[in-house]
Parts: structure tokens; C-alpha cells; sequence
């Protein structure tokens, strides 16, 4: 019998996975598909909305005749209630995959904050925010999903329970890109079909799913969505199609 080792990089254990970028990159859909996708082969994952606030500031905003949260509460006020939030959001995310055991997939993590506070011109609060942050541990991977901001914008349009700008995306966008921990992101192209987005942020985990981990018994269980068949299966992930360089995992715990 297979002795399951769970989902693990050589002796370290999946723990977090974290996707951010810009509102409208994708995040959601990806990190729901993501969990989905671990569970599915044996890694038991909990989707996690660390979500800051915003939208339902927004909605109430828009009820009391204001244009958005941040003219409800003014900028500095929204983002320290921001960074509370998101900050309880996943420390709380972390303490509950701490004592299931169950990998954490995160929809924005610590990073969205940061790039929030300098999109909306908060850098000032940097410091500080960073530093009741630091806390948290690095997420295993973080993937950053880019789409040009004005598909992100199309799409949050199209979505229809949020706004947001233009101008905003594009600074929100290039925040991500210049935060100092931006080199450890996994960047994937989220301007592609959600499929094949999908597949690769699979391929790039495919790395920690030990050859142990096989379920003991046979059966529908035994697919593996990490790869497209049995006959791709034997075929080393660099060399898959929707790879497009070497498998990149940040470090290790
Ligand atoms: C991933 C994806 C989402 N969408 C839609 C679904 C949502 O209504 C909207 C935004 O996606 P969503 O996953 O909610 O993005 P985020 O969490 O980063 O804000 O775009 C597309 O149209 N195409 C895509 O490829």
C-alpha cells in the first residue's frame, strides 16, 4: 500500500499558497479552482478570502451617498482599517490550517497590502504595516497573476458588484511589480483562459506532490488533476507544454 506523505518539496510541507495581483486579475477564480484541485488529489486545502474590507465599505458607502469607502472614511482612515482587516483575515486563515493540518490557499495575502497602501498613495503607512505583518510567514508560493490593467478593468465592469478606476489599476498594477519581495512571485500570464491558467499554477505545485502520495486504494481518487493523463504523467514537468521555464518555488520552510 502507497503510505501517503502529504503534500510536500523533498522534507518540507505545503502549507500556504498564496495568489495576488491586481482586482480583476483573476485571484478568486483561481484560488477557488486551486483548493479545489488539491483536494481533489488528496491534499485536503481550504480557499481563503483575506479580504480587507473594501467592497462591502463600498456598498455601504454607496448607501449613505458616498462615492466609495475611502470618501466614506477618508484615505489614511480606510487604509489602517484596510491593513486591520486583511491582518485578522489571515491570521486567522493561518491559525485555522495550523490546526487542521490543511493547506492554506490564499486570495491576497500580506503583499496586497503593501501594494494597496502605495497604489493609493498611503506610503507613509508602509512601515508600519509591514512591520505588524511581518508575522506572517512567507507563503510557500506566492503566485502573482498579471492581466493588463485595462482587461482587469473590463472584467471588474463586467463583474459589476465593485468600481474600480482605470488609473488605479494601472498603479495597483505597477506596485505589485516594483515591491521589494517582487522577485520571489511566481508571475502567471492571468490574461489567458481560465484553463489553461489553472493548469499552469498546477504545474508549478506539481513539485511538492510527492511520488508517495498516491492513495491507498484504487479508484477515482487515484486522478490526479496536476497533470492532463496517465501518459503525460511519466513525462518530467519542465518538459510539459504549458510550462514555459524552470518550475520556480520560493523558499522553503
Ligand atoms: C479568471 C477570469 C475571470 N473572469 C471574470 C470573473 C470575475 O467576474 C472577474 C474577476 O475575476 P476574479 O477571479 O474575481 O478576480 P479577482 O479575484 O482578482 O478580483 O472576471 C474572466 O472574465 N476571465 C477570466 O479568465
Amino acid at each position: 500500500m502507497a503510505r501517503s506523505t502529504g503534500t510536500r518539496y523533498g522534507t518540507a510541507r505545503l502549507r500556504t499558497v498564496a495568489l495576488i495581483g491586481v482586482d480583476g486579475s483573476g485571484k478568486t477564480t483561481q484560488a477557488h479552482r486551486l483548493a479545489e484541485a488539491l483536494a481533489a488529489a488528496g491534499h485536503p486545502a481550504t480557499y481563503h478570502r483575506n479580504a480587507g474590507g473594501r467592497r462591502w465599505l463600498g456598498r455601504a458607502a454607496h448607501r449613505l451617498g458616498r462615492p466609495d469607502a475611502q470618501g466614506l472614511l477618508g484615505r489614511d482612515a480606510m487604509l489602517l482599517v484596510e491593513s486591520v482587516l486583511r491582518w485578522l483575515a489571515i491570521a486567522m486563515a493561518l491559525l485555522g490550517c495550523l490546526f487542521t493540518g490543511r493547506v492554506a490557499v490564499m486570495d491576497r495575502y500580506a503583499a496586497c497590502q503593501y501594494a494597496s497602501l502605495r497604489a493609493h498613495g498611503g506610503q507613509r503607512w508602509e512601515r508600519l504595516i509591514r512591520a505588524a505583518y511581518r508575522v506572517f510567514p512567507q507563503p510557500q508560493v506566492t503566485f502573482l497573476l498579471t492581466v493588463p490593467p485595462a482587461e482587469a478593468y473590463r472584467r471588474i465592469e463586467r463583474r459589476g458588484t465593485d468600481q474600480e478606476s482605470l488609473p488605479y489599476l494601472t498603479a495597483a498594477d505597477l506596485a505589485y511589480r516594483t515591491l521589494p519581495e517582487s522577485p520571489s512571485f511566481v508571475p502567471i500570464d492571468g490574461d489567458r483562459p481560465a484553463d489553461q491558467v489553472a493548469r499552469e499554477i498546477r504545474a508549478h505545485l506539481a513539485e511538492w506532490v510527492s511520488v508517495d502520495d498516491e492513495p491507498d486504494e484504487p479508484g477515482p481518487q487515484r486522478y490526479r488533476p496536476w497533470l492532463p493523463g496517465p501518459v503525460t504523467a511519466l513525462v518530467p514537468i519542465h518538459a510539459l507544454p504549458w510550462t514555459t521555464g524552470p518550475v520556480a518555488i520560493q523558499a522553503r520552510p
